[in-house]
């Protein structure tokens, strides 16, 4: 049994991709979320394929327990969500947080202290355009997990392009290393990655320095160059999700995602990553 926290970009793709593998799965979300699924489906489309509906169970709260349990709410969100799932029901099972920054892991061991929290990331393009309706916009799905886990296969049997790493803390700074600087970037400049760069590309290299210093301190092993050289080689209409949420108007995961950087540098060693904050919140 799977269950599935949050059934947006992320969770909305991840229970989809489970459910068309064979797997038992369970939505947790707000309440009129679950009632949209439950009448309607989950309907999921990806790049050169139909539009597939599934019907997972979908509710307000966790009631049963599951053996995996992904968790794909924003990090704004995450306290809040965590209220649907409770840890008597939860248990011992394996939590796959896919979300963005590094935070969050301590939380959901503080929360969960007898599940397996398990350290991971998703690399893909993914948009929930209304509740229930899930596209994959980039072709690719790429997951990495830390190893010493069945998550790694379940995964690769429903299609995700999965690496596995060792420690946990490289695994969570090296999606954060070429994350955050795309994310500020793109959304201090209001603009996808091409433009972006025309309009303030000086950023992009002490962007990533920061945040590979802060990884490093971290302990964490990142290759800052070649994260630019990925960076500057994705496609000029690459948007982040940062960037989505600040055209819409919703919160953004500034504290999850430039935090981490902040906190590990201090202010003074951080110039760029908190220009770009500052600059974002209109300063
Ligand atoms: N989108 C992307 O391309 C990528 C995103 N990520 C990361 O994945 C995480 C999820 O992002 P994304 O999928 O884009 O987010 P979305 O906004 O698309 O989805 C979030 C989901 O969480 C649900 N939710 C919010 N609050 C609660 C709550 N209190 N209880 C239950 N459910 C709740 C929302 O429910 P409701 O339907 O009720 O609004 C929504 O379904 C983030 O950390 C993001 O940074 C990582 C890689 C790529
Ligand atoms: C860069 C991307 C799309 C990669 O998955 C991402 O994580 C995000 O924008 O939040």
């Amino acid at each position: 049994m799977i269950g599935v926290l949050g059934p947006g970009g992320i969770g909305g793709l991840v229970a989809a991709r489970l459910a068309a593998a064979g797997h038992d799965v369970t939505i947790v979300a707000s309440e009129r979320t679950a009632a949209e699924i439950t009448a309607r489906g989950l309907r999921f489309t990806a790049p050169g394929m139909p539009e597939v509906v599934s019907y997972p169970a979908a509710r307000a709260y966790l009631t049963e327990p599951v053996d995996v349990l992904f968790v794909a709410v924003k990090a704004t969100d995450l306290l809040p969500a965590l209220q649907r799932i409770p840890a008597k029901t939860l248990g011992n099972a394996t939590v796959v947080p896919f979300l963005n920054g590094v935070d969050h892991m301590s939380l959901l061991r503080a929360t969960y202290p007898e599940a397996d929290v398990v350290g991971a990331t998703i690399a893909v393009e993914a948009t929930r355009h209304r509740p229930g309706v899930v596209e994959q916009v980039s072709p690719m799905t790429n997951v990495t997990v830390t190893e010493g886990n069945d998550v790694a296969e379940l995964l690769a049997k429903a299609s995700f392009d999965v690496a596995t790493h060792p420690e946990e803390t490289t695994v969570l700074w090296r999606k954060a290393v070429f994350l955050a600087p795309f994310a500020l970037l793109t959304t201090a400049a209001n603009a996808p990655l091409g433009e972006a760069l025309e309009k303030r590309g000086e950023w992009l290299r002490p962007l990533i320095q920061e945040a590979a210093a802060a990884a490093k301190s971290q302990g964490a092993d990142v290759d800052a160059d070649a994260i630019e050289t990925r960076l500057r080689g994705m496609p000029s209409t690459f948007r982040s999700s940062m960037l989505k949420d600040f055209v819409d108007g919703r919160a953004l995961e500034l504290d999850a995602i430039a935090g981490p950087i902040i906190r590990a540098l201090g202010r003074e060693n951080a110039p760029a990553t908190v220009d770009a904050v500052t600059t974002i919140l209109g300063g």
